[in-house]
C-alpha cells in the first residue's frame, strides 16, 4: 500500500517585477493531503482550483521532494530507501512527452529498461510480453512517429511498466485522444488494475473517465482534499435530496392528478421528463416503498421504479459551485 500522510509542497520561485526587479514568490501547492493506494485499486484525483494533482503525481513517484510529510510505500518511508522505492513506482503522462520518435516502439521500451538497470535477457522478455499486453507486438520494430496517438499513448502504459512497479501514476492519461482511443486506453488501465493487481492513481480532467475507472476519489481544492470516497458516497453527501424515477406503461390525466396529489402528499417535488411516460420525484428520502403502496392500490400499469443516482459530473459541477461561492 502507499501512503501519504500530511503531505506538504511549497515553490519558491522568482517573479519578474518591472524591467530588472525579480521578487520572491511562494507557492504553497499541496497543504497536508493523506491519501491512500491499495494494490489492484484504482483512485482517482480530481481538482478544482490550482489543485495541486500534478504536484501530488510528482512527489509520490519520487520525482520532486516533499517539503514536509511523508509517503510510506508498502510501509518503507520514500527517503530512507529511495532507490528501491523507484523500482515499486513508475509515472505515465499523457500527451507525448517522455518518447523518441526516432526509435521504434521497441528501441524505447530497450532504452528505458536499460536506465533501470534491467539485465538483458530479463528486460527482453518484459518487453515482449509488455509489447503483448498493449497490443503493439506488430509495429514494434516501427518508428514512434509513424505511430498514430493511441499506439503512442500504449507505448507511454508500456514504458510506465519497464520496471514492473507496482504502483503506477497517471496523469492525465487519456489528455488529446479522440473518445474511441480514450475509452481503449481505459480498457487497458483497468486491465492492469484487474489482471495485474497494479495500484493506479490517476488525474483526469475527463469526469466520466474518473467515475467509470475510480474505485475511490479525492476532490482537491488550492492543495487540500476537500472531499472523498466513491462517486456514489461523493453524492450521497453533496445532495440532499433523492431522486425516484417512476415510468408507466400509460399516462392519462388521471393518473396525473394521482401522482400530483402524491408528491403533494410526500412534500417531493415533481420534474416532468420529455417523456411523456415518465416522472421524476425529488424529495428528502426515498419514495420508492410509497410509490409500491401507491401503485398497487391504485393498480396502476407500473414499467419501472428507481432511484437515480446523480452523475459524478452533477456532483463536482455542485461542489465547484459551493467552493466558488
Ligand atoms: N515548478 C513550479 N514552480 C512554482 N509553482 C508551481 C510549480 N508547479 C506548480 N506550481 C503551482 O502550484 C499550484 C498547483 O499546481 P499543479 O500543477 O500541481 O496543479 P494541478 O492540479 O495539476 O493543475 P492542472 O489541473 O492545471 O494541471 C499551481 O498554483 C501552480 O501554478
Amino acid at each position: 500500500m502507499i501512503e501519504a500522510r500530511n503531505l506538504k509542497k511549497t515553490y519558491h520561485t522568482k517573479v519578474k517585477k518591472g524591467l530588472f526587479k525579480r521578487e520572491k514568490d511562494i507557492v504553497e501547492a499541496v497543504k497536508g493531503i493523506h491519501l491512500k493506494l491499495e494494490k489492484g485499486q484504482i483512485i482517482g484525483l480530481l481538482g478544482i482550483n490550482g489543485a495541486g494533482k500534478t504536484t501530488t503525481i510528482k512527489m509520490l513517484s519520487t520525482l520532486i521532494k516533499a517539503t514536509s510529510g511523508e509517503i510510506l510505500v508498502d510501509g518503507v518511508e520514500i527517503n530512507e530507501n529511495p532507490l528501491k522505492i523507484k523500482q515499486k513506482v513508475n509515472m505515465i503522462a499523457g500527451g507525448e512527452r517522455m518518447i523518441y520518435w526516432r526509435l521504434t516502439g521497441r528501441e524505447n521500451l530497450w532504452y528505458y529498461g536499460q536506465l533501470y538497470g534491467i539485465p538483458d535477457k530479463v528486460l527482453k522478455t518484459r518487453i515482449d510480453r509488455l509489447l503483448t499486453l498493449v497490443g503493439l507486438n506488430e509495429k514494434q520494430n516501427v518508428p514512434v512517429e509513424r505511430y498514430s496517438k493511441g499506439m503512442k499513448q500504449r507505448l507511454q502504459i508500456a514504458r510506465g511498466l519497464i520496471n514492473d512497479p507496482d504502483y503506477l501514476f497517471m496523469d492525465e492519461p487519456t489528455l488529446g485522444l479522440d473518445a474511441p482511443i480514450a475509452r481503449e486506453i481505459r480498457t487497458y488501465i483497468k486491465k492492469l488494475a484487474i489482471e495485474e493487481q497494479k495500484g493506479i492513481l490517476l488525474t483526469s480532467h475527463y469526469i466520466n473517465e474518473v467515475e467509470a475507472l475510480c474505485d475511490y476519489i479525492y476532490i482537491l481544492d488550492h492543495g487540500e482534499v476537500i472531499l472523498e470516497g466513491t462517486a456514489k458516497t461523493l453524492s450521497e453527501s453533496t445532495f440532499e435530496t433523492k431522486i425516484t424515477v417512476l415510468e408507466l406503461a400509460e399516462m392519462n390525466s388521471e393518473i396525473e392528478a394521482s401522482m400530483q396529489r402524491f408528491a403533494v402528499e410526500e412534500n417531493a417535488i415533481i420534474h416532468r421528463s420529455p417523456d411523456a411516460y415518465l416522472i421524476r420525484f425529488e424529495s428528502k428520502n426515498e419514495l420508492t416503498e410509497a410509490l409500491v403502496k401507491r401503485i398497487h392500490s391504485e393498480n396502476l400499469p407500473l414499467s419501472k421504479l428507481y432511484v437515480e443516482a446523480p452523475k459524478l459530473e452533477d456532483t463536482i459541477i455542485e461542489i465547484s459551485r459551493r467552493v466558488n461561492s
